[in-house]
């Protein structure tokens, strides 16, 4: 797989030498080729194959075993077909095949361009075609079965020359037990090698496994979790089956892997033992808020986000309740914000951000189409909130969908959604892409400048039909929706460019409206003013210094209205219970330095990543209590400082005792 690095040319002569050596001279030509492929080569030449062979193979089945065979894979089938079309549809009219195999390396089924197809056939790429390395050499399905892992096994890597023509990247597909099942395959002729495919397919047989473990494990209870709360729901998120008593019964391999313990650590164990927290106080919490999500540590300086998921009816919990898990999301701020965030509680009194709030007053209830534009953090997303929430639409969903945050291939099932029972014709599953979701209601595309081309086109369909048809299914369902777009890009420009449709653009562009950059505006005092109330909640309301309100202002914010929150949210934190006064030295010294304001370029920041926004290194807050930022904020002063604890106290400006507290060692 190395050798995707070098040239195509290039790699051809190395594996020309590469076979001279080996063949000829029974070398090991360890430096010239890929240690898997070199480790098949020698197994085939211990099975006795030959590189010149052309008839090996044995017989493909007849049809009658084959459906033997198939019905034997039923489940793998069915999960795995949605996938399939999915797969084929990143890649049809590119010369290639999808192929599913079982765990012998048995073709079940395959997908693909016909012409291809039929040059495959000759080699017996086919269902009903056994690839086991021992009858076909060195090949992807052959050697993922033998390695148990992903290959790509590139035109002469193929042991048997007749295979050389082919490209083939396979990823193995384990059951719910942690055994293999199966093999993804996309096939391809030499010459058409595309890079990224390995990791394609690598992404799709996770969604598989992710499907086979979800359906396998329908009527237990499902905990989905990972370090990371954003990656929740991705297909590598942790997922653990728990029955009802608190045992858990199985582990996907992505959360072995993020709890870094071996399937016999965790299955049959108590669900305490493998998270620090009971199941109890999960599933206590899921009954108040099915979405809850709740912050548990696990082992040394580790969080898990964790989420209750399935159908499965919601046991009554057993013994204590743990109340006091911390819930990420909605947040205790979210909530108690939302409420109030329409287009009124929006105007905080800059001039620009009134102008844009008055022209889309005009156009609420007409569903006409809004373009929101501005630079990152600038509040485009709450701005569209605040529309949402001040409009004949207030009562229905609000959905999101960031374009640029999930892989390019999940975009469109994530708009469009999938028909899983279109597939089999028997039990109807899939999933309601986020368009449906919104019915009713309005959708908001995030950075919409960052979709693919073949996806805009279908939006606009979307947009012009009102009705949208998932994936793998031919009917279409009416849908009713406000749509906004937002995008920090040049949209125009990006029409000119060629990567942005035209049409769409016009379509998307009914109103469009463009937010100021923070350091524009107006009413940055104001502003501030809103966030530091929100951020108290329920704690005593806090004021800034004249010093550090001026100093606020001045500022240039790179990372506009999201940096300023993560800035008040690290103060507030710094604060004592009893204190209620935000001064200057609460403040990061980025705020003080000579010259910060017309420096500051556009931005760059990465949503959600108030580190980007200056190299004021803030700690990730999404999720962090005001307790643990002060800790945080309270540790990296310690250790700027030497250890000396009266040097850090003075330099946030807090006592020594206050310092302890935030330390938590008072
Ligand atoms: N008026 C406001 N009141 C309170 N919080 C706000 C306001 N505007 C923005 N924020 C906060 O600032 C952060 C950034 O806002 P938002 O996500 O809407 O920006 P964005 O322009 O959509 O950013 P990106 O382009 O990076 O997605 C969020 O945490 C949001 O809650």
């Amino acid at each position: 797989m190395g050798q995707a690095l070098i040239s195509a040319e290039q790699h051809g002569r190395q594996l020309a030498k590469a076979r001279q050596l080996f063949f000829d001279r029974g070398d090991r030509p360890a430096e010239l080729i890929d240690p898997m492929v070199l480790r098949s080569w020698e197994r085939c030449r211990r099975f006795g194959l030959s590189e010149a062979e052309g008839h090996v193979g044995g017989e493909s089945l007849d049809r009658a075993t084959l459906h033997t065979e198939q019905e034997r894979n039923h489940l793998l089938l069915r999960q795995s077909r949605p996938i399939m079309e999915q797969l084929y549809e990143q890649i049809r009219e590119s010369g290639s095949m999808v192929i599913l195999a079982d765990q012998n390396g048995l073709i079940l089924e395959s997908v693909g361009d016909a012409d291809f197809v039929s040059r495959a056939d000759r080699v017996a790429l086919m269902a009903g075609a056994s690839w086991d390395e021992n009858l076909r050499g060195t090949n992807a399905i052959g050697t993922t079965i033998a390695e148990e892992a992903p290959s790509a096994i590139l035109g002469s890597e193929h042991f048997l020359e007749h295979n050389g023509f082919l490209t083939c990247c396979a990823s193995p597909i384990f059951g719910a037990d942690g055994r293999l099942i199966g093999v993804l395959d996309i096939s391809s002729d030499y010459r058409n090698h595309q890079r990224h495919t390995l990791g394609l397919v690598r992404l799709s047989s996770q969604l598989v496994e992710k499907r086979l473990f979800e359906s396998q494990h329908a009527r237990d209870i499902l905990v989905c979790f990972h370090s990371r709360v954003d990656y929740l729901g991705s297909p590598g998120e942790g997922m653990a089956a728990v029955s009802p008593d608190g045992q858990v019964l199985a582990i996907n391999r992505a959360g072995l892997q993020l709890l870094g313990i071996r399937r016999v650590d965790a299955v049959r164990r108590d669900f305490s033992l493998v998270f620090e927290t009971t199941l109890a106080g999960v599933i206590d919490r899921a009954r108040r808020d099915p979405q809850a999500i709740c912050e548990v540590p696990a082992g040394r300086d580790r969080t898990f986000f964790l989420r209750l998921r399935g159908q499965a009816p919601l046991p009554r919990a057993l013994g204590r309740t743990y109340d006091d898990l911390p819930t990420a999301a909605p947040s205790r701020r979210e909530a108690a914000r939302t409420p109030a965030l329409t287009l009124d509680t929006l105007n905080t009194g800059d001039a620009q951000l009134q102008a844009a709030i008055d022209r889309s007053r005009r156009v609420l209830g007409r569903d006409i189409p809004i373009l929101i534009q501005g630079e990152s953090g600038a509040g485009k997303e709450i701005f569209a909130k605040a529309f949402h929430n001040s409009g004949p639409r207030r009562d229905g969903p609000f959905v999101a969908l960031n374009c640029a945050a999930i892989p390019e291939n999940l975009i469109e099932s994530e708009l469009f959604g999938y028909q899983g029972g279109a597939f089999t014709g028997a039990r109807k599953e899939g999933a309601p892409g986020k368009i449906q979701q919104a019915h009713g209601g309005t959708l908001f595309l995030d950075e919409i400048g960052d979709m693919p081309l073949h996806l805009q086109a279908r939006l606009l369909r979307v947009l012009q039909e009102r009705s949208i048809t998932p994936l793998g299914s031919t009917k279409a369902i009416q849908v009713d929706i406000s749509l906004l777009c937002a995008t920090h890009r040049r949209l125009r420009e990006e029409v000119a460019r060629g990567s942005f449709r035209e049409d769409l653009y016009y379509r998307l562009n009914g109103l469009c409206i463009t937010l100021p950059a923070l350091r524009e505006r107006g009413d940055i005092r104001q502003l501030a003013q809103r966030l530091a109330d929100l951020e108290a909640g329920q704690r005593a309301p806090v004021a800034f210094s004249e010093r550090a309100m001026t100093a606020i202002e001045r500022y240039a914010w790179p990372g506009n209205i999201r940096q300023m929150n993560n800035v008040i949210r690290v103060a507030i934190a710094l604060l004592d219970e009893n204190e209620a006064l935000i001064t200057e030295s609460h403040l990061p010294e980025e705020l003080f330095d000579a010259a910060p304001a017309a420096t500051h370029a556009a931005p760059v920041a990465v949503p959600g990543d108030a580190t980007a926004a200056g190299s004021y290194a803030l700690p990730p807050l999404a999720g962090a209590s005001l307790d643990e930022i002060g800790r945080q904020a309270a540790l990296r002063a310690l250790d700027a400082a030497g250890g000396n604890v009266s040097a850090a106290a003075r330099q946030l400006g807090i006592s020594r005792n206050t310092l302890y507290r935030k330390l938590g060692r008072l």
